[in-house]
């Protein structure tokens, strides 16, 4: 017997194609909702330091899709890690460390505010966030944020910020401000 996951989870791919729109870009791989079928999609795929720059893996709670205009996600923000330039081997291992903590519900009573965690491969840099549905909500955000840089065993001077997807939306320069940091 399989064993069950307390959610089922949505694995979806982002392809940056110039040629088609951004959400034409975006395929859902497959679902799952065993520890088992994780596994066996995790170790079908590509691992994520081998796709090319402009790609992107979600892991996603079934019916939120990857996107800020989701009902699920449009008052929340994301835990973002930008990685040294040159760690792309690290990569895959904060990966999975971060898929263990979304389908193992390490989160505790925060687990209920993850929608997902993304994974991006940049030539500026590659980035890993985990995104929460309510931005202003800064116990949960701030717990899950420590639990994150915590299993990812993060060197505490390396800062990770929380941006709300509006503040991302509307970006006018490179950077998006921060609601906080750890
Ligand atoms: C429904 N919809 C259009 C829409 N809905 C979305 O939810 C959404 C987008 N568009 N995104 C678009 O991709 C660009 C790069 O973001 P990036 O995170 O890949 O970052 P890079 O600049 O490629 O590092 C964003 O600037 C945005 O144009 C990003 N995004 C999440």
């Amino acid at each position: 017997k399989k064993h069950p996951l307390q959610n089922k989870w949505a694995l979806w791919f982002f392809k940056n194609d110039k040629t088609k729109s951004w959400k034409d870009n975006l395929r859902l791989v497959t679902s799952f909702d065993t520890v088992e079928d994780f596994w066996g999609t995790y170790n079908h795929i590509q691992a994520a330091s081998k796709l090319q720059s402009g790609c992107d893996y979600s892991l996603f709670k079934e019916g939120i899709e990857p996107m800020w205009e989701d009902e699920r996600n449009r008052q929340g923000g994301r835990w973002l890690l930008n990685t040294q330039k040159n760690s792309r081997q690290d990569l895959d291992r904060l990966w999975v460390e971060t898929l263990m903590l979304l389908i193992g519900e390490q989160f505790g009573e925060y687990s209920d505010s993850v929608c997902g965690a993304v994974v991006q491969i940049r030539t500026k840099g590659d980035k890993l966030a985990i995104w929460t549905s309510n931005a202003s909500d800064q116990d949960t955000n701030l717990s899950i944020g420590r639990k994150f840089k915590e299993r990812l065993g993060l060197p505490r001077k390396l800062v990770i910020g929380y941006q709300a997807h509006e503040d991302t939306m509307s970006k006018t320069g490179s950077t998006t401000k921060s609601v906080f940091s750890l």
